[in-house]
């Protein structure tokens, strides 16, 4: 039986403001330094070990993650950043609040989105300054890897060749890995490791803070998965 820890970054600046966030670098606020702190002493705790690590190349889980590390005093630990982890792009809608999106595209049309596992958000412009084409982070991706925007199902496509061709070779191999991800990338690999339906995965809401923990078989299916709680 092999164990893989997945664990969502601590709240944001912007998760505080209910603003859609997606691609963009922003910081975990002071709460989301202490979930992430907790969740660190949370695993000491329950005596876990790790291998490697991976994260996205978003500073929110990237800190989340070495908060963690520091709190289990493994910050030896090899972490990868991969941009296939980060969160879901939410394309004309980054930086926009609650308020801002039902006034600029109508509460049913976001009624719609929200529900939706295949129609992706407006797309961003290629020359509006949110888009990631000059970001150092993504120099090594083409033009057309990097998205303008994203429905649930492109989310799960790009993540997917990680944890196939990389990942899941090392967890066959008995690597521990930790994970540090986001709400829709963890949504993308739980939606394919559990077979969780399309209609249910929009459903699915992760916590922040808390690791979850997946025991998988021979052939990496899950046997089942738990979430470590302070206690
Ligand atoms: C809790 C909250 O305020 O959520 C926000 C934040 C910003 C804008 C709209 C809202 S909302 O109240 O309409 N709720 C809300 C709204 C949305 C979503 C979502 O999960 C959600 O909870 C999506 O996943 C989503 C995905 C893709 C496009 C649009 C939406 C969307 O518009």
């Amino acid at each position: 039986m092999y164990k893989i820890v997945f664990m969502r970054h601590g709240q944001s600046a912007w998760n505080f403001e209910n603003r859609f966030t997606g691609w963009t670098d922003v910081d975990l606020t002071e709460q989301g330094r202490a979930e992430a702190k907790t969740a660190g002493s949370i695993l000491r705790k329950a005596g876990f070990e790790f291998d490697l690590a991976y994260t996205s190349v978003l500073k929110r889980a990237i800190r989340t993650l070495l908060i963690a590390l520091d709190e289990m005093d493994c910050m030896w630990l090899p972490v990868s950043c991969q941009w296939r982890l980060n969160e879901r792009h939410y394309g004309a809608l980054q930086g926009l609040n609650k308020a801002e999106t039902a006034d600029k595209y109508g509460s049913e049309q976001v009624h719609v989105w929200r529900r939706s596992y295949t129609t992706p958000p407006p797309a961003l412009n290629p020359d509006d300054p949110r888009t990631s084409y000059a970001a150092p982070a993504y120099r090594t991706l083409s033009r057309d890897e990097i998205p303008l925007t994203e429905s649930l199902k492109d989310t799960v496509a790009r993540v997917m060749p990680l944890w196939n061709d990389v990942i899941a070779p090392q967890v066959r191999e008995g690597k521990r890995i930790l994970m540090s991800a986001h709400g829709n990338s963890l949504r993308a690999l739980f939606k394919e490791l559990d077979n969780i339906s399309d209609d249910d995965i929009v459903g699915l809401n992760i916590p922040t803070g808390q690791p979850i923990v997946y025991e998988l078989d021979a052939n990496l299916k899950p046997i089942r998965n738990y979430y470590l709680d302070v206690n």
